[in-house]
């Protein structure tokens, strides 16, 4: 009995709260013992789910997890504090020292709830594995699935950045007034992989047709005029979920849409980039395994490749950002992170990495609850003003688009990025 007792003091001085032993029968503490060998089993799966994690945590969870594991296999924290410039191990030694004499048991515990409340990023979220190039019956460069009341476009070239190339530009046309006429209630745009989009395909401009340059330009001015007016008259609620860098035309087009949502990974590594502490967040980052993923960016290099603006952004950006940030961003090329992009009014919500994906389709599928004619008149009632302005500005803008096709500055620029591997 003296054993049974000691087993119980023990237990109940290590038990977490959760595990608390109120009464002393034999069989409660062989539960309790036997749930406790069910956390250091589950303590063992929630490690191997961390390196599955699809999503990126963020660095505040990863810090978490980090003390709670050696918190868990360790006990208190027992390593000598860094200095002050070793800026990873010095946040590493916080987090676990912060957690002090918490029981190995509680530490396993409560990393085995943290893992857990991952969870979504664990399940497929919108993404398909990147560079597995499954195909939607009837796109070869998209994947259109539709359910929800939610019919999602992705774009589906992971291994090009999912650059838009000429089938795909036909596709997304095709995917959208299928859309516009389907049961949907809802139509969302995201990217499959790393990027969102990284914009036209420069090799749209290399498969020259018999009547030469001239007719390529005008093809492609055609094409362009096409696609972008497609935005303009889509007439169900049209959203973007950004989910990685967006380049070019894909910036552009996004002053067309009812709403735009960002994760905020772009605060955390595009400024620490600019601030030079790139190389400790890529190196803190490795130390946790998890795949890194690339922050939400928005570039529109238009006179870096000796461009112009399209998507209706020479009239949609200024109107949205004022005209000095449009110039910035149109004329200048500069690169937004998505919490300037949403200071700017381009993004509509930045949300916390870590649980982007799993917020941002929980609101989107309220939204596809709401009454599907009320959503479309409302946008009608909004979009109807401005419909033959934009239409106007498209034409204007693929015609001055032509012929910066034909320039020495744009063909320059275009041979520039299509040898530049090929340098190396
Ligand atoms: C019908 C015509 C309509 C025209 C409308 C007007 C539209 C204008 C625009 O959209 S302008 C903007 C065009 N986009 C760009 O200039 C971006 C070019 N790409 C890059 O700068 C880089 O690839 C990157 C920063 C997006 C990514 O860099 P990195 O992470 O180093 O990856 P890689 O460069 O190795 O890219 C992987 C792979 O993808 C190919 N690729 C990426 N983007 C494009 C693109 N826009 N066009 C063609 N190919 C692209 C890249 O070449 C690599 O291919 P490889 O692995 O070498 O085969």
């Amino acid at each position: 009995m003296a054993m049974a007792y000691l087993a119980w003091r023990l237990a109940r001085r290590s038990c977490p709260s959760s595990l608390q032993v109120t009464s002393f029968p034999v069989v409660q503490l062989h539960m309790n013992r036997t749930a406790m060998r069910a956390s250091q089993k589950d303590f063992e799966n929630s490690m191997n789910q961390v390196k599955l994690l699809k999503k990126d945590p963020g660095n505040e969870v990863k810090l978490k997890l980090y003390a709670l594991y050696k918190q868990a296999t360790e006990g208190p924290c027992n390593m000598p504090k860094p200095g002050v410039f070793d800026l990873i191990n010095k946040a590493k030694w916080d987090a676990w020292n912060a957690l002090g004499s918490l029981p190995k048991e509680a530490a396993r515990q409560n990393y085995v709830d943290l893992v857990s409340s991952l969870s979504p990023s664990l399940e497929s979220s919108s993404q398909v594995e990147p560079g597995t190039d499954r195909k939607s019956t009837g796109f070869e460069t998209l994947v259109v699935t539709s359910e929800d009341g939610i019919t999602k476009i992705m774009f589906n070239r992971p291994k090009k950045k999912n650059a838009i190339n000429t089938e795909m530009y036909h596709e997304i046309m095709r995917a959208l007034k299928a859309a516009s006429k389907d049961d949907s209630i809802i139509t969302v745009l995201t990217g499959n992989g790393d990027y969102y989009s990284s914009g036209n395909d420069l090799t749209n401009f290399t498969d020259i047709p018999p009547g030469g340059v001239e007719e390529k330009a005008k093809n492609n001015a055609v094409l362009l005029r096409e696609f972008v007016g497609c935005f303009i008259d889509f007439p169900k609620p049209l959203i973007a979920v950004v989910n990685g860098p967006a380049v070019g035309i894909s910036v552009t087009l996004l002053g067309l849409f009812d709403a735009v949502y960002a994760s905020d990974r772009v605060s955390q590594l595009l400024e620490s980039k600019r601030s030079g502490k790139q190389r400790e967040m890529r190196a803190f980052e490795s130390s946790f395994s998890v795949a890194s993923h690339k922050q939400a960016t928005f570039h529109t290099p238009f006179s870096h490749l000796g461009q112009s603006p399209e998507g209706c952004s020479s009239y949609t950006f200024p109107k949205i950002m004022s005209p000095a940030k449009a110039t910035e961003m149109l004329i200048f090329g500069k690169k937004l992170t998505a919490g300037e992009a949403c200071a700017q009014g381009l993004v509509t919500e930045v949300f916390p990495d870590s649980t982007f994906q799993k917020e941002v389709w929980t609101r989107l599928k309220a939204f596809a609850k709401l009454p599907p004619n009320a959503l479309r008149i409302s946008k009608e009632v909004i979009r109807k003003r401005e419909r033959e302005k934009l239409h106007a500005v498209n034409a204007e803008e693929c015609n001055v688009l032509q012929g910066r096709w034909l320039s020495d500055e744009c063909t320059n620029a275009v041979v520039n990025f299509l040898s530049r591997k090929s340098k190396l």
